[in-house]
């Protein structure tokens, strides 16, 4: 037999059942849940009278519609009543059907799904994941097989713990080397998509590997498995070694003892074999990744801090130049512009992408190094941890008022100004360097122009008032 890839054992783990034409059963150990995806699955179940099929699977929390500030009001703080009837519909639907474990509005460990998930051990290695969210191929990050699913598909998998899937085929994007000083995750992934651009992963699982991305904090994967879906593909894995393994020992969910042990060497075996067969190969030198602005309107118009917006005059293809100056004209740049010339009036510091302890701990970094407060052209600068246990931890380590202090507000937990479904949102026309990951138009509110940057080149902007080299701070 030759060697498997890490996403062909994972299939080859779960898989229960393939038709002649391909489509597959595929086994789901865990389904996290929110409040956006759910509530027509659970009506689903409820018009059928079937109850959920393994309700130890289950955990949920509300992130999307939840708001991030004034939690002393309770849930009469949810002022759109759509978003409100979201979030008290998971609640009562969490009510009849359970779940191992729920995280609702207001719960001191409330926080996005995808950050919860990774924190509370309810990700483990070697699980199938499924949410009702596209970013769901964060938890690949763990060597879990993770990924997105429609709203039809969360239903199936309450009633029957399984999913119809395809198999895709493997890429492998190689990073070898040292990151340069100041640069992140975040870069390295922006830098990947740029590469390979917003389709190139399209039809494959991609395993991020090299010495880069070994290198890398459980954080630091889950920012780069965040972004694979913006790259094309559903899922996105790295292997299993020892960083993932001290991550996930005394979570809630991690087994402990004897089952510790047996899983841990089961964990071990959580990696492409040296002689697996890629359909695709990509390699970037880590060396070379500068920090990353993205000047468009798809994650994939990205260049390094040191560049300039495109000029669609250079572009030959039609269609591209097309694309570029429509971008242009909903950013309201200039082509040629230096991107260090490029001027904010919002910062946002936070969403499943970075929102993270390591996320605000080189936020509170760039923040304590530069000093003083947020520059005047900056209206407002937030910054809103993933979670209620990542908001208690940076406060045990003073990060929010080194924050405060600067002028930049401290939330709540939630996906807040990440997309525009709650309370937190750009007015149009405002210019935003944002660490989440989609900066589609409109995304984080109706005529709004999102930068996507990493957490010290948020923090470094809100000082400045303007992009700079994070390299030329850290
Ligand atoms: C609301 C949800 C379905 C959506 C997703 O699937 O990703 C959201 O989380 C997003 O980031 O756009
Ligand atoms: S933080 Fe943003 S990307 Fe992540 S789940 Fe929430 S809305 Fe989606």
């Amino acid at each position: 037999m030759t060697g498997r890839t890490l996403y062909d054992k994972l299939w080859d783990e779960h898989v229960v059942h393939t038709e002649d034409d391909g489509t597959a059963v595929l086994y789901i150990d865990r389904h996290l849940v929110h409040e956006v995806t759910s509530p027509q699955a659970f009506e689903g179940l409820r018009m059928a009278g079937r109850k959920a099929w393994r309700v130890s699977s289950i955990v949920a929390t509300a992130d999307h519609n939840t708001p991030t500030q004034h939690w002393e009001a309770g849930y009469d703080g949810i002022a759109d009543p759509i978003s409100k009837l979201q979030v008290t519909t998971l609640d009562a639907n969490i009510r009849e059907f359970g779940a191992a474990a729920y995280f609702p509005f207001l719960d001191k460990r409330q926080g996005i799904v995808h950050v919860i998930g990774p924190e509370s051990g309810a990700t483990l290695p070697g699980m199938t994941v499924v949410c009702g969210d596209s970013h769901t191929s964060t938890h690949g990050a763990f060597g879990a097989l993770a990924h997105g699913i429609g709203t039809s598909e969360v239903e199936h998998v309450m009633a029957t713990q399984t999913l119809l899937a395809r198999k895709a085929k493997n890429m492998l994007v190689k990073v070898e080397g040292t990151l340069p000083r100041g640069c992140t995750a975040k870069d390295i992934v922006l830098a990947i998509i740029g590469k390979i651009g917003t389709a190139g992963g399209t039809g494959y699982t991609i395993e991020f590997g090299g010495s880069a991305i070994r290198a890398l904090t459980m954080e630091g994967r889950m920012t780069v498995c965040n972004m694979a879906i913006e790259a094309g593909a559903r899922a996105g894995l790295v292997a299993v070694d020892d960083t993932t393994i001290t991550y996930v020992k005394g979570r809630p969910f991690t087994p402990s003892g004897v089952e510790l042990e047996q899983a841990i060497a089961y964990w071990r075996t959580l990696r492409s074999d040296d002689d697996a067969k890629w359909d695709a190969v990509v390699e970037l030198d880590a060396a070379q990744i500068q920090p990353q602005v993205t000047w468009g309107t798809s994650p994939e118009m990205v260049v390094p801090v040191e560049g300039r917006v495109p000029d669609p005059e250079r572009e030959k293809d039609a269609n591209k130049r097309a694309a570029i100056e429509r971008a242009l004209e909903y950013m309201a740049l200039q082509p040629n512009k230096a991107i260090t010339d490029i001027r904010i009036d919002k910062v946002f510091i936070g969403s499943c992408t970075n929102s993270r302890i390591e996320d605000m701990r080189e936020a509170a970094a760039v923040v304590r190094r530069i000093g003083g407060r947020i520059a005047a052209n900056v209206k407002l600068a937030m910054v809103v941890p993933g979670s209620g246990l990542v908001k208690a931890q940076a406060e045990r380590e003073g990060l929010d008022q080194v924050f405060k202090a600067a002028g930049f507000e401290w939330r709540e937990p939630g996906c807040s100004m990440c997309l525009a479904m709650n309370a937190d949102r750009l007015e149009p026309g405002e210019r935003c360097a944002s660490t989440s990951n989609r900066n589609f138009e409109g995304r984080q509110g109706a005529g709004g122009r999102t930068h996507l940057v990493s957490p010290a080149m948020a923090a470094a902007a809100a000082m400045e008032g303007h992009f700079v080299d994070v390299r030329r701070i850290a």
